[in-house]
């Protein structure tokens, strides 16, 4: 699903922000990814959906070599894979249905379809009754909660999550994450980059840890650095 080989990242500037990076996600497996920030979270994600190249090493994800991808291939990559970001990224002058619609109109859905999938995908995250609502009527937890369903409305094979509950309280970020398990059992690999060290405690998957650009650790769970 995801294998990186020896992946060091070099920004313009000379920065390295990945040194000699080495893991695998497996189809169907939940990882979370975890490091103090400037660590290379970020970074990492955004090699996994070809927004950043490899200064060197290899990135595969879902059978590509991202860095010898085409250009013109990129939108096909990124369409297999569901990104949530911290602060969710909607459109807040559009209701709920037309945010969770966006993906599908990208790929060229249309009508009944988009209806029927977007219903399912507002379901599963609880909020069926809502497609009318504007975000800013919604509640934090809520608004994640549509960039979940956004994000998982193409039916996605990896979804990737970056501080998806960095706004929420723990209760509302334990929520969230039992969504990504639910979503995980249906088939989905999930890879979830948190500073939440106490969240991760509690789910016990398995954890990667970047210190410094360093993959530093691959299993042991609540590392604080
Ligand atoms: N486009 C860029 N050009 C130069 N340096 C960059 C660029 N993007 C990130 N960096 C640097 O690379 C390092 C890693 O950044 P990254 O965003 O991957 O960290 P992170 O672990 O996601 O941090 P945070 O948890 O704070 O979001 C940082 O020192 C950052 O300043």
């Amino acid at each position: 699903m995801i294998r990186f080989e020896q992946v060091s990242k070099v920004y313009a500037g000379g920065f390295q922000a990945l040194n000699k990076v080495d893991f695998a996600v497996a189809p169907g497996e939940m990882a979370f990814l975890t490091g103090h920030s400037g660590a290379g979270k970020s970074t990492l994600l955004k090699l996994i959906t070809a927004i950043e190249k490899p200064t060197t090493g290899r990135v595969q994800v879902l059978g590509h070599d991202v860095g010898r991808l085409a250009r013109s291939k990129v939108p096909f990559l990124r369409r297999q894979i569901g990104i949530i970001f911290q602060d969710h990224n909607l459109l807040m002058d559009r209701t709920v249905r037309e945010n969770v619609s966006l993906p599908l109109l990208i790929e060229g859905y249309r009508g009944r379809e988009i209806d029927k999938r977007v219903g399912a995908a507002l379901e599963l995250v609880g909020l069926g009754d809502k497609l009318g609502y504007l975000p800013e009527h919604l509640s934090g937890g809520e608004q994640q909660r549509v960039g979940i369903a956004r994000a998982i409305v193409s039916k996605p094979k990896l979804l990737l999550a970056d501080e998806p509950t960095g706004n929420l309280d723990p209760k509302l970020s334990l929520e969230i994450m039992r969504l990504f398990e639910t979503l995980n059992r249906t088939g989905t690999s999930v890879l979830i980059a948190t500073h939440d060290l106490g969240l991760i405690a509690r789910m016990r998957y398995r954890t990667l840890t970047l210190r410094d650009g360093r993959m530093i650790s691959e299993e042991f769970q609540g590392v604080a650095s």
